[in-house]
């Protein structure tokens, strides 16, 4: 296990005041895609500093949740909100560091991972001015982070899979958000990409930062996870906290693999039926 995944310790940050919005939040939410129920009456609320894990079977629905809680998919019925403002509304997009699940800048687009790296501070410049010294270093640190400083001035189109996840890890950082939203960070990737992700969870879950992400192997970010959200045909199976050592009823996140899928509440197999 890498260095800071066994660094779970206390948040440097202070704790949320009381009242605060919920970082995300989501009463019935419904969402239809090609006239087909994709989520069906989702509720959740997650706190700041919260860090979540979102599982389930494929097509359960974990990245329309994500992005239905970020706008980015309407829904057909419920509400929304991040930090208390329906997506629509939201403005403080540097607040939210989202990781997709890949790369889009790929194919035949030339950029180098500096480039892609320095756009995740888009939202934090102003208007028509150039990237200052702050911008700069910010994106240093970002590089630095995930280990690809000497991959600065490569085409991403060069990099494997998991260097490339990296680099859209280290875009979201260089925004410096408050919350990371990581859609399926480990999907595909290498080994020691994984321990440089858990690395960098770890150091954000010790500075107080909310992360939500969807996994379908947690594997060395396991301990960093205080709870988990399976979701069962578009719908919240179990909601509650990731006690490492927790088998008894509870999905354990880190332990999809060996139970293929996750479990539902009662401990039985999640049904199949939307599984692709
Ligand atoms: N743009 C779309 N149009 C129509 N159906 C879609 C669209 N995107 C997703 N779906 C369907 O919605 C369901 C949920 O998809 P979603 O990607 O949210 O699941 P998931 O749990 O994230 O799956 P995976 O683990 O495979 O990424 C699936 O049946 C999928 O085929």
């Amino acid at each position: 296990m890498t260095r800071s995944a066994q660094a779970t310790g206390v948040s440097e940050q202070a704790p949320q005041a009381a009242g605060a919005p919920a970082a995300f939040a989501m009463t019935d939410g419904h969402v239809h895609l090609d006239g087909r129920p994709v989520l069906r009456g989702v509720n959740l609320r997650i706190e700041a500093g919260e860090v979540v894990a979102v599982l389930g079977v494929n097509g359960s629905g974990k990245s329309t949740l994500i992005r239905a809680l970020l706008g980015l998919t309407p829904l057909s019925a419920g509400s929304a909100e991040l930090f208390g403002v329906p997506p629509g509304r939201f403005r403080e997009w540097w607040r939210v560091g989202y990781v997709p699940q890949r790369l889009s800048v790929g194919g035949g687009v030339p950029a180098t991972v500096r480039e892609v790296v320095a756009s995740g501070r888009v939202a934090r410049q102003r208007r028509l001015r150039p990237a200052g010294r702050q911008d700069r270093a910010a994106v240093d640190r970002a590089l630095d982070a995930v280990g690809l400083t000497g991959r600065a001035g490569d085409p991403v189109g060069r990099l494997s899979g998991g260097q490339q996840q990296r680099v859209l890890i280290a875009r979201a950082l260089a925004g410096e958000p408050d919350t990371f939203v990581m859609d399926e960070p480990t999907a595909g990737v290498d080994a020691e990409s994984q321990a440089h992700l858990a690395d960098t969870l770890a150091t954000l879950v010790r500075q107080g930062k909310t992360v939500l992400l969807v996994a379908h192997e947690l594997g060395p970010m396991a301990p960093l996870i205080t709870r988990s959200i399976v979701l069962r045909d578009g719908r919240v199976a179990h909601d509650g906290p990731a006690a490492p050592g927790d088998t008894g009823c509870h999905p354990h996140p880190g332990r999809e693999q060996e139970r293929p899928h996750a479990y539902d509440v009662a401990g039985g197999p999640i049904g199949s039926g939307t599984a692709q």
